[in-house]
């Protein structure tokens, strides 16, 4: 794993682009701010061509998308395309609402992507897996969740990212996983969000998605570890709060030290 990368970003502070959902936006914003990257976020059609082109990345999140939002989306992610900018999406409660997953499958259909991240549910959704996802959450189902993730990257030829109390990610052929001792990242809504714009955030340093992805990933659960390890009781709002002071702390020494992944 490139741990390395975390002072890559660092240096280039690279410009993340993010389609957000209203409920996280914050928490994104700040989240890769502190890591060390440039957030701008956008809803407007009219400049999807300009901000594509200054941005290092693209990351969308399909957390609350409007009908009239999803030409913008769908603009936003052809400019990328073209202007060969990393695209990660991250595909909330697909495995809980067909309107969703359909139009998911018809933008993945239009465009080509460098990562998807999503947790269980949202993964098994949109490999044609069953799965009982609830919400906005992974729900309950009974498949490999290695083969869950291998199958989506292969039908969908990217890295995939299925997040849980172990992290998978494979390009569909290797897999690493990432172990977490820490389930307080429930606590607080948005922590897939900012997961997802972290992986942006490191696509946009590191032309090997795979290997970004996983420094992304490792550097976030540590992130977690590090705040919840340091709380004498778990407190959902602070957890928020001190997540995104551990993204501004957090150095490579850190990430060696506590990362448990094979
Ligand atoms: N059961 C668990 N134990 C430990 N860590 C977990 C567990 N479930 C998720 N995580 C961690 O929480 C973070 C977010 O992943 P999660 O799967 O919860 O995303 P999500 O469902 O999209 O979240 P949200 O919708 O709230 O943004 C990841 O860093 C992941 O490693
Ligand atoms: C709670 C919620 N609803 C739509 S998006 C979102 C944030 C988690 O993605
Ligand atoms: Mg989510």
């Amino acid at each position: 794993m490139k741990i390395d990368l975390l002072d890559t970003l660092r240096k280039k502070n690279p410009i993340a682009f993010n389609i957000s959902n209203f409920v996280t936006v914050q928490d994104v914003a700040n989240g890769i701010n502190a890591l060390g990257a440039s957030p701008i976020m956008s809803e407007e059609k009219n400049e999807a061509e300009p901000m594509v082109q200054m941005a290092d990345s693209v990351t969308v999140n399909l957390g609350a998308f409007t009908e009239g939002q999803l030409e913008q989306i769908s603009a936003v992610t052809t400019f990328a395309n073209q202007y060969k900018k990393p695209i990660v999406i991250d595909p909330v409660a697909v495995g809980a609402v067909d309107y969703r997953k359909e139009r998911c499958n018809e933008l993945l259909d239009q465009i080509d992507v460098a990562v998807i991240r999503g947790n269980a549910g949202e993964i098994a959704a949109l490999a044609d897996v069953e799965w009982n996802a609830k919400g906005i959450d992974a729900g309950e189902g009974n498949g490999d969740l290695e083969e869950i993730a291998k199958k989506l990257a292969k039908k969908r030829n990217c890295v995939v990212v299925e997040s849980g109390k172990t992290d998978i990610i494979t390009d569909g052929e290797a897999v690493v996983r990432i172990y977490n001792e820490t389930d307080l990242f429930k606590l607080h809504v948005g922590s897939g969000d900012m997961l997802s714009s972290t992986i942006g955030c490191f696509c946009g340093v590191e032309h090997d998605y795979f290997e970004a992805a996983q420094t992304a990933t490792a550097v976030f659960d540590v992130a977690g570890e590090v705040v919840a390890k340091s709380m004498a009781t778990p407190l959902a709002g602070s957890f928020g709060v001190q997540l995104i002071d551990e993204l501004h702390l957090i150095d490579i020494k850190t990430v060696e030290k506590f990362a448990n992944f094979d």
